[in-house]
């Protein structure tokens, strides 16, 4: 594997008597997206800002491309971020706002332009940020982001406001980037959307470490097999014995954790029990999302 771009390391930040990040390290690797996860106010945005440098760790450390955010010699072209979309000036119009961005940075104006056709604001180079949608609001910040054409990208819940279409557009533009071999860490609370995005997921709550797995392991590891037998009881018992562990549904069915289909098949037929259904159920990110977090949410909706 390659090594690691971005290196935190033990980190704790504490704002007062709020804890907000708890002793956590963990590295995030190039040529991969890495869903960033968690409950609201489990730590995500916090531990971003540490890496950025834009927030003072109490202790611990944390590395960006070898070294900490503010000892790289031209960080826009190193790193590009999308933590808060509206910092910035409401009277200046989008292309004026990424050329203060450029100029401030040491990069071409020529950038500019690059950029926003990129996000698909080029119609609107020239309007006023203040009347934008929270949508071209984040199109403007990933667009920024992108400004430096950077290794590496933090992205603080980018597809938030956005479209159906421009779901689908971060989408595309995060593979294509981790496929150019880039690093990309990207918060966000839509599961689905994650599912399709994520190699690799890091999952925090109330600022530590809950997972750092490959997606395919994490839903790999909360799926099952469903199996309907008319000698459920006997298959259950064999099933126990081989090691699964058996849930009987509300249909008679078996849910079967801990085989996979092939071995389920292989213990009935040795059992000598005969099967109507055998199915492999594959686990949502959500389910196991709110699996893994479930004692983990910090601020939970009333049940009713
Ligand atoms: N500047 C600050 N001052 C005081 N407390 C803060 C500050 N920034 C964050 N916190 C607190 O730290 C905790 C973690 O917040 P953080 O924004 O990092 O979580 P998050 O995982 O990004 O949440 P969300 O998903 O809601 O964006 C929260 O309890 C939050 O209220």
């Amino acid at each position: 594997m390659l090594s690691p771009v971005i290196e935190v390391e033990a980190l704790t930040k504490a704002y007062r008597s709020k804890v907000a990040v708890s002793d956590l390290t963990v590295t995030v690797h190039p040529g991969r997206v890495t869903g960033f996860l968690g409950p609201n106010g489990s730590g995500k945005t916090t531990t971003m800002r540490c890496v950025l440098g834009l927030a003072r760790p109490t202790s611990g450390t944390t590395r960006v491309l070898g070294r900490p955010y503010r000892e790289l010699a031209h960080p826009m072209r190193r790193v590009g971020a999308l933590i808060d979309p509206r910092a910035r000036h409401p009277g200046r119009t989008a292309a004026a706002h990424l050329l203060a961005l450029a100029q401030s940075n040491g990069l071409p104006a020529s950038r500019v332009d690059d950029v926003l056709d990129q996000v698909g604001l080029g119609e609107v180079a020239h309007d006023r940020v203040r009347g934008f949608s929270l949508g071209m609001g984040q199109r403007l910040g990933i667009a920024a982001a992108l400004l430096g054409d950077p290794d590496v990208l933090l992205l603080d819940e980018p597809v938030n406001g956005l479209d159906p279409e421009g779901i689908r557009w971060v989408r595309e533009l995060l593979r294509d980037l981790a496929d150019e071999g880039r690093t990309v860490l990207v918060s966000s609370h839509l599961m689905s959307e994650m599912e399709d995005t994520a190699d690799h997921l890091v999952v925090l709550g109330r600022g530590r470490l809950l997972a750092d797995v490959p997606m395919a392991d994490l839903l790999g590891a909360h799926s099952a097999v469903r199996v309907r037998s008319p000698q459920a009881p006997l298959l259950a018992a064999a099933l126990q014995r081989a090691g699964a562990t058996i849930e009987l549904q509300i249909d008679g069915s078996l849910r079967v954790e801990g085989l996979d289909p092939d071995q389920v098949g292989d213990v009935a037929y040795l059992a000598g029990v005969r099967v109507h259904e055998l199915t492999p159920v594959t686990a949502s990110l959500e389910t196991a999302y709110l699996t893994l977090t479930g004692d983990e949410v910090e601020y939970r909706t009333a049940a009713r």
